[in-house]
């Protein structure tokens, strides 16, 4: 399934418009390339109605944000809806400040296909805790301890929500899968979780809303076990990120179908 996934999404090779974090921009890109995909960062508000019409599918990133480029990603958000164009969400470092949260609710409320998030970040989403709140753009949490508020969100705004951390968990709201491809290493290299939230846009724009469930999976597990093959040649996070971006490209029907670990939970 996860080998099928990637051959369809290595063919259509789709074009996903990014308005990211200046930290991610270069892995994102490298990653959806190798990946397949075609990246393209654009995000100045004059060019997002035409932009966002001929992107397959946008991912909206609020690493580094401010008003400027709420402004754009609220656009591009509406404008993506509008045209039935899957969008994901990168809640980066909600949780950490209240423009921060604000304007990553703002953003749900315009209908993204899918949220992909650490866990402190979904917490802090769904208010619905009275655990510490997030240090920064690093996860405080474990995914297990976000499930209830990933659920929560899931159904209140009718998208698909991942938590990422050690087992990745995504759920619709009543299904719940989980991933444990991965390593802990991937947590030194900055906007890994930014660029696997890039390649989620990527799956998702070569299925219907109603398989982005295992779209979002798919997207979570390859790059995982991308980074599991990066991890066994490399010395630390510079190698790891180098390695990682080679392995996501020469991942074959073999090393897909045995390495992928993608389950049902509950
Ligand atoms: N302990 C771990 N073991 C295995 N894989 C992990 C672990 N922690 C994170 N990952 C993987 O690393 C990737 C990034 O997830 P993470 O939760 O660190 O994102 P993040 O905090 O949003 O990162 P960033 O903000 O730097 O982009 C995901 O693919 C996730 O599955
Ligand atoms: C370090 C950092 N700061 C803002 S965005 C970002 C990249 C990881 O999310
Ligand atoms: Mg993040």
């Amino acid at each position: 399934m996860a080998w099928e996934a990637l051959a369809k999404m290595r063919d259509a090779n789709p074009l996903v418009q990014c308005i990211t974090n200046f930290v991610s921009m270069d892995f994102m890109a490298n990653t959806l390339l190798a990946a397949g995909a075609s990246p393209a960062m654009a995000h100045a508000i004059d060019e997002i109605d035409e932009f966002v019409a001929i992107a397959d599918a946008l991912c909206i990133n609020a690493g580094t944000l401010s008003p400027e480029w709420l402004a754009s990603m609220k656009a591009a958000g509406a404008r993506a809806r509008q045209l039935n164009k899957p969008w994901v969400l990168d809640p980066v470092a909600a949780g950490a400040t209240s423009f921060r949260t604000s304007a990553c609710i703002e953003l749900l409320a315009l209908g993204p296909s899918i949220v992909r998030g650490n866990a402190s970040e979904i917490l802090a989403l769904s208010r619905a805790s009275n655990l510490p709140p997030t240090k920064g753009v690093d996860s405080a949490h474990d995914p297990s301890q976000a499930l209830g508020a990933a659920k929560s969100l899931a159904e209140k705004y009718h998208c698909v929500v991942a938590v990422s951390g050690a087992v990745d968990l995504v759920t619709d709201g009543t299904r719940v899968v989980s991933v444990s491809n991965g390593v802990p290493m991937l947590q030194k290299i900055t906007a890994s979780g930014c660029s696997v939230t890039a390649l989620i846009a990527a799956f998702a724009a070569v299925y219907p809303r109603e398989q982005h469930l295992e779209a979002c999976a798919f997207a979570l597990a390859l790059f995982g076990l991308a980074g599991e093959i990066g991890m066994s040649k490399a010395s630390g996070p510079a190698s790891l990120r180098l390695q990682l971006i080679d392995a996501l490209h020469g991942l074959d029907q073999a090393t897909v179908s045995s390495g992928v670990k993608i389950s049902e939970a509950s």
